[in-house]
């Protein structure tokens, strides 16, 4: 099996097999993506979300803020169990999102836990981690807000966040506070959205 032309082992297409059926039968009792894309699950969203990983394919701790249904979150830890090592942190306050990605990671045996908090209060939980993801949360001003406790000041800690067309807009509103190098990966998925990977970030006084 390819996603984003990318071979994935037989092994981690099980597990994201198993996620889908999971997917599909908790999204029919709780409202875990728009109901019109769930005919489009492995396009609009697996596949999506596996562009984190395909980026940046390493065995590091990563923070998935507002994850939702689980993506990318739930989705990195499942390429992160072939690795053996590496780990996700999902953020999520809503509970009832929350039982499900419990459970998601359970039965796929994936690399995660699950903190059912807000997002502000996180850190006070998870200190440490490498890199953080999020997709359809916040604008990138208000994403990199959200990640400035494990980003500001510290160089290894960088950030891969989904945005959509209008992104050069939010780039813009973001350096108006913010400084920080950045790469644009063109999406595999959808015509003129990107991932925006932020590192080394710095207020601006
Ligand atoms: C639009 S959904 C996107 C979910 C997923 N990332 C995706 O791409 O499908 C945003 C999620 O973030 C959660 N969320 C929003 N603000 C939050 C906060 N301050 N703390 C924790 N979770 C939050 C919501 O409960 C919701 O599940």
């Amino acid at each position: 099996m390819e996603l984003n032309g990318l071979r994935v082992s037989r092994e981690t297409q099980e597990r994201l097999q198993h996620f889908a059926a999971l997917f599909q039968k908790w999204a029919k009792a709780i409202n875990l993506v728009a109901p019109s894309t769930l005919d489009d699950l492995w396009h609009r969203h697996i596949a999506d979300s596996s562009q984190v990983f395909q980026i940046h394919p390493q065995p590091i701790t990563w923070v998935d803020l507002g994850s939702g249904g689980g993506f990318p979150g739930v989705i990195t830890a499942i390429f992160l169990a072939e690795l053996q090592g590496g780990w996700v942190h999902l953020v999520e306050s809503n509970h009832k999102k929350a039982a499900f990605l419990r459970t998601a990671l359970r039965e796929t045996n994936a690399r995660g836990s699950v903190h059912s908090i807000r997002i502000e209060d996180a850190y006070t939980e998870v200190r440490e981690c490498s890199a953080i993801s999020a997709r359809a949360l916040t604008d990138l001003d208000g994403l990199i807000g959200y990640s400035s406790p494990w980003m500001l000041g510290k160089e290894n800690c960088r950030g891969f966040f989904h945005k959509g067309r209008d992104y050069l807009r939010e780039i813009d509103k973001a350096r108006g506070r913010w400084e920080f190098d950045l790469l644009e990966h063109k999406s595999a998925v959808e015509q003129e959205s990107v991932i925006l990977e932020i590192s080394n970030l710095r207020r601006l006084v």
